[in-house]
């Protein structure tokens, strides 16, 4: 069951609230944690970030903030990567959107949620989306579990296309806030873009091709010096004015969890693509996480074709859309000790 909401201000990018309340509503095909959500609200004071012109940053906030969407919440955060349903009302559909990592402010009783919303001029949600004012209401749904990161879980390949993004964020969020049992979990992220707009400012932590031509492989970085790995660009690089909206949460991300979050930035129009080397690059180094089940993941998200040529298409079957036999350049390389997961 939906949940109405009501226009308050508006702004291009909008930023809403939100509110989910216990009215339990089984609409989606794939069994998963699913309970209804309540109005939500652009919220007036906290204006969405256009992170380029194709897409925007919306913040939602409950019209009240009771504390009671954060149970909910928390347990969404703890399993692992999840959406949310935002409905077009005229349409009567829904489309599912991605929550982003609560801001460190936000991390204790604050029950906004916040979205990186990609603009697709003849798409009806994402276009009814981006044409809310600040404090309109928009009705939500959720959440839902759509891949769960098991306890076991050390490291995270996380491969991207597009708003991708969102759930790698996700999953670098879930994974690098649980309790340290001894061994500082990881995550690698290759990101796909179709325009460096979109990812302006962001750096590759971990190049396929090293300045002088040779390879650098995940190892050298793990062990070498920090002067080698100082490498980087300083860090006023790194929020350099122009710095994409999801490059500055994947710089904060890095910032919460120092070493265990590294990127790397492919983009169409620079011919740059995500290939089977910078998944070996990766892969070949964490040998000394494997033997135990879901130890490893390699996570995929982005468009069909992007899911597909990766590791093949998902299927449908008797209403259910299930992940389909592995395909695609990860077949291909016939890797060994790691799960994979189509997003
Ligand atoms: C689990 C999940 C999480 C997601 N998270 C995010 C997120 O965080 N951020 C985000 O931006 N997106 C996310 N998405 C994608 C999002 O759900 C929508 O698919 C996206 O916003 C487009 O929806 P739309 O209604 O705007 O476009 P639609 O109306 O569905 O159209 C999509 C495209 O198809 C084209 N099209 C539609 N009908 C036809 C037709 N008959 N013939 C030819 N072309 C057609 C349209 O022109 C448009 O380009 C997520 C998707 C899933 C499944």
């Amino acid at each position: 069951m939906f949940c109405s909401l009501e226009v308050v201000e508006s702004h291009p990018a909008a930023s809403c609230h939100h509110h989910i309340d216990q009215t339990f509503d089984v609409l989606f095909p794939q069994p998963a944690p699913v309970v209804a959500a309540d109005p939500h609200y652009i919220d007036g004071c906290r204006c969405g970030e256009p992170v380029s012109a194709t897409g925007s940053l919306f913040t939602l906030k409950p019209p009240k903030s009771d504390g009671s969407n954060l149970e909910v919440y928390e347990d969404a955060w703890k399993t692992g990567v999840w959406s949310v349903m935002f409905k077009q009302p005229q349409l009567q559909i829904g489309r599912d959107y991605t929550p982003l990592p609560p801001v460190s402010s936000n991390v204790n009783g604050d029950e906004c949620l916040r979205f990186f919303i990609r603009k697709d001029p003849f798409g009806e949600v994402s276009r009814y989306l981006h044409s809310l004012k600040i404090g309109a209401p928009i009705e939500v749904r959720g959440p839902r579990v759509e891949c769960e990161i098991p306890p076991e879980t050390q490291t995270i390949l996380f491969i991207a296309g597009g708003t991708g993004i969102a759930p790698a964020l996700q999953a670098g969020h879930t994974l690098l806030r649980r309790p340290d049992k001894g061994h500082k979990p990881r995550i690698h992220i290759l990101w796909a873009t179709r325009q460096r707009e979109d990812c302006r400012g962001g750096y590759n932590d971990h190049t396929s091709a090293a300045p002088n031509g040779t390879r650098w492989s995940w190892l050298f970085r793990l062990f070498s010096s920090s002067q080698q790995i100082a490498k980087a660009p300083p860090s006023e690089a790194k929020i350099a004015v122009g710095t994409s909206a999801v490059v500055k949460e994947l710089e904060a991300l890095k910032a919460q969890y120092p070493g265990q979050v590294t990127v790397e930035y492919f983009v169409d129009e620079e011919s740059t693509f995500i290939g089977k080397r910078s998944i070996l690059d990766f892969t070949n180094s964490a040998t000394f996480s494997l033997g135990q089940r879901n130890r490893n993941m390699i996570l995929i998200s982005g468009p069909e074709g992007f899911i597909s040529y990766m590791a093949g298409p998902k299927q449908w079957a008797q209403g259910m859309e299930l992940q389909g036999p592995l395909q695609g350049i990860i077949k291909d390389l016939n890797l060994h000790g790691w799960a994979v997961w189509k997003l």
